[in-house]
């Protein structure tokens, strides 16, 4: 797995061109990025980082970390995922990082998610469904996820970069990823769903040997 993870970062370092800025993710297989990225720092215009640890992990090489605010749009995000299916559809989650991932996406021209053989699915929800959720909406939102079927259990002693606490939700078949993302959107006090079917990854390296790009 570990192995798996590294092949998929080091492929990924074929999509960073010189002059760029890059979106980093956050998670171990992104730690095997950051650690290859710090080999062509001096070709690179910087990066903007989804999370204090990845934050840290970049400056520990003296690799620039920018603002989103003053970089505008991103060419290329590169990001781990905690399942992947055939469209390309992810959760992830798994580290608690979720809502600057999914801003760093979203402002990004290509997402490529780099995974291990492990992380593919035919169908998602197998990991629990990571959602960041507003503290005092903790209760709120977890009644209405028990009725629409799903088993929300809240991640102890985990505090997002951004203040909020994570459901965890077992039990879910996420036959449609699309419509569960909308849907749960709508719920006040979720703050990000760990689905990225709204925007899912445009390029998934998957960590074999030779790595399998699709
Ligand atoms: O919040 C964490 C992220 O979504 C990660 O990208 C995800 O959990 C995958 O992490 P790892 O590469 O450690 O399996």
């Amino acid at each position: 797995m570990t192995e798996g993870k590294r092949l998929a970062a080091e492929k990924a370092i074929e999509y960073v061109e010189d002059g760029m800025i890059v979106g980093v993710g956050t998670g171990s297989t992104v730690a095997y990025f950051i650690d290859a990225l710090a080999r062509i720092k001096d070709r690179i215009a910087g990066t903007v980082s989804s999370s204090v640890k990845s934050t840290e992990h970049l400056q520990s090489y003296g690799i620039d970390v920018l603002d989103l605010n003053e970089t505008g749009p991103l060419s290329i995000y590169i990001d781990g995922a905690d399942e992947c299916d055939p469209n390309k559809f992810l959760i992830k989650g798994g580290g608690a990082a979720l809502t600057r991932e999914k801003i760093l996406a979203e402002a990004s021209e290509k997402f490529v998610c780099i995974i291990d053989p492990s992380k593919r699915v035919p169908v998602l929800g197998k990991f629990p469904l990571p959602i960041e959720v507003i503290p005092m909406a903790q209760s709120l939102v977890a009644r209405a996820i028990t009725k629409i079927g799903g088993d929300p259990r809240l991640r102890e002693g985990v505090v997002t970069d951004n203040g909020n606490a994570i459901l965890d939700v077992h039990g879910l078949q996420i036959t449609d990823p699309l419509a569960l993302e909308q849907s749960l959107n709508q719920i006040p006090g979720i703050v990000t769903v760990g689905l990225f079917a709204r925007r899912p990854a445009d390029i998934v390296i998957e960590g074999t040997e030779p790595p399998k790009v699709w």
